[in-house]
């Protein structure tokens, strides 16, 4: 320093600066694995010392480890040097040739077994702060005795050694804070994820009826299939609640404000199907004075219900298949393609797998509808959520119909638990709301209000009632009225395609054609 006060700067060297460089080479270690490398090569390359390890201590305290090293030392093993100075919080120096007669530990043995007899060891418990007890690990360093203990004793070594443990327990900070709030984090967004689920969850079940377990997998199932963008096939016996499903899955996903559209796809001939998915343009063909949307177009950042997909004609499946990889389809009689984004639900109360195999159903587009299949549990196999049911169903008669106070006996709650009920929940909502019909306000359903099981198409929403039993005085014509009430109401439902009709009825066409002459349902 010079007599003002001011360093002197020799050839762009300040020696009183000298360590500045190391200490820098520290401060930059990103880790306290990479601080304890930096530490070791600054020993080895600047002090000259041959031998030097730095260990650490794991987050129980009681094992020391070695970088790059996955042997572990007990603390409380005595065979080794590490040990001792970790114990008794004070550095340690002993000889090598002792170290080798008195410290068996196999490992310490290894690692020491190429140096000198007559070199000396230092081993020197590090600490996060002075004076505590705060364990980071132990330096340990070999060489000739009086290098060891010169090294030991001088001010620069020891501030050098203060200084790696002052950045080490600083970094194991950091690096602690930054796991308590990735952990944090990560516990708040499960917190989050399972709340929304649960929420979600509630939403469905004020609609999606029933607390057995199926029926609450089945809305787990719902609320993730909701999470994604797949495409969803629900597969069950009809009145499972397919399409109370399809729009269950349509509300509690990202996609709920814009538009549900649903189809029956067996409903609608063939030649109007593809009008209806597509839409087209004016004048595509004789009738068409206007263009129309078209579901596709109409669904377009909501979800498309494809109901009885099934019965989808085999050149639609084709179109339909296309759209799906797409993401495009093109009007009737339009010139464009146009992209469409919408979340696809499908459903078949048959097994598409015999279509497939005779020919019906295409292969490609089943496991495309498919990638989220979901099945709906018939109501026999979830018989504890009839009594829920039923009243609910009550209680919507009452509402709907302006009726007061119907009841349900423990007797009429057994019968219902007793029947099949094939025509699944939609079957008991009938069955209910006629029971309801001949139950007086105040009273509650006798269980002779229940029809007797399998007389009447409870099952079918839109189906003759099987009001009047008691009327019914000659069996052979009550069945000959109730059968040409099921064909007139099926060739309505199916725009007098017979062929439909009698295919919904598992029947030869034939036979309908027969039935219909017998019933005298040719004359309109
Ligand atoms: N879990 C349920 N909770 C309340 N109502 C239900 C439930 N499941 C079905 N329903 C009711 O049963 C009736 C039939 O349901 P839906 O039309 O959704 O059945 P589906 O499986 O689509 O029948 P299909 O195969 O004949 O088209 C509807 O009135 C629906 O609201």
């Amino acid at each position: 320093m010079s007599g003002d006060g001011v360093l002197d700067v020799a050839h762009g060297e300040a020696p009183a600066l000298a360590g500045m460089a190391e200490a820098l080479r520290l401060v930059e270690g990103h880790s306290p694995a990479e601080l304890r490398q930096r530490g070791l090569a600054l020993l080895r390359e600047r002090l000259g010392v041959a031998w030097a390890r730095c260990l650490f201590l794991d987050a129980s305290g009681r094992w020391l480890g070695e970088d790059g090293d996955d042997a572990w030392l007990a603390c409380d093993d005595f065979r080794h040097p590490y040990a001792h100075a970790i114990r008794g919080g004070k550095p340690l120096v002993l000889g090598l040739g002792e170290a080798r007669i008195r410290l068996d530990h196999e490992a310490f043995q290894a690692a020491i077994a190429g140096l000198p007899a007559a070199w000396r060891l230092a081993v020197r418990p590090l600490r996060a702060q002075d004076g505590k007890r705060e364990w980071l690990g132990a330096l340990a360093f070999a060489g000739p005795a009086e290098r060891v203990e010169a090294l030991s004793e001088c001010d620069d070594f020891l501030a050098f050694e203060s200084l790696l443990c002052r950045l080490w327990a600083w970094l194991a900070r950091q690096h602690d804070e930054r796991r308590d709030q990735a952990r944090l984090r990560d516990s708040l967004a499960e917190l989050n994820d399972g709340a929304r689920r649960r929420t979600l969850g509630e939403r469905l079940a004020q609609r999606i009826l029933g607390e057995s377990p199926a029926i609450r997998a089945l809305r787990d199932q719902l609320v993730r299939a909701a999470e994604t963008h797949l495409a969803v096939l629900l597969q069950g016996e009809t009145g499972t609640g397919k399409e109370l499903v399809a729009r269950g899955i349509h509300e509690v996903s990202a996609r709920h404000e814009a538009p549900f559209m649903a189809i029956n796809c067996a409903a609608i001939p063939e030649s109007l199907l593809e009008a209806e998915l597509f839409g087209h343009v004016k004048g595509a063909f004789s009738g068409a004075e206007r263009s129309r949307e078209g579901l596709f177009g109409e669904a377009d950042g909501g979800t498309l219900f494809l109901d009885e997909i099934g019965d989808m004609p085999l050149a639609l499946q084709a179109k339909l298949l296309r759209v799906l990889e797409s993401g495009c389809y093109r009007p009737l009689g339009g010139d464009h393609e146009r992209r469409v984004d919408l979340r696809l639900v499908a459903a078949t109360h048959q097994p598409l797998h015999r279509r497939i195999r005779e020919g019906d159903f295409r292969a490609d587009l089943y496991y495309r509808l498919g990638q989220f299949p979901l099945t709906l549990p018939a109501l026999r196999e979830r018989r504890e959520d009839i009594p829920a049911l039923a009243q609910s169903f009550v209680d919507d008669f009452c509402r709907r119909e302006g009726r007061e106070d119907i009841g349900l006996g423990r007797a009429t709650l057994r019968a219902l638990a007793e029947r099949d009920f094939p025509g699944n929940v939609r079957e008991l909502r009938n069955l209910v709301d006629y029971a309801c019909a001949m139950t007086r306000d105040g009273e509650d359903i006798a269980p002779e209000a229940l029809p007797v099981a399998g007389t009447a198409p409870f099952g079918d929403n839109d189906e003759a009632s099987g009001a009047g039993h008691e009327e019914i005085f000659d069996l052979r014509r009550a069945l000959r009225d109730y059968e040409a009430t099921l064909i007139r109401q099926r060739l309505a439902r199916f725009d007098g395609n017979r062929t439909l009709a009698a295919e919904s009825l598992g029947l030869p066409k034939r036979t309908l054609a027969h039935k219909c002459r017998q019933l005298q349902l040719d004359s309109p």
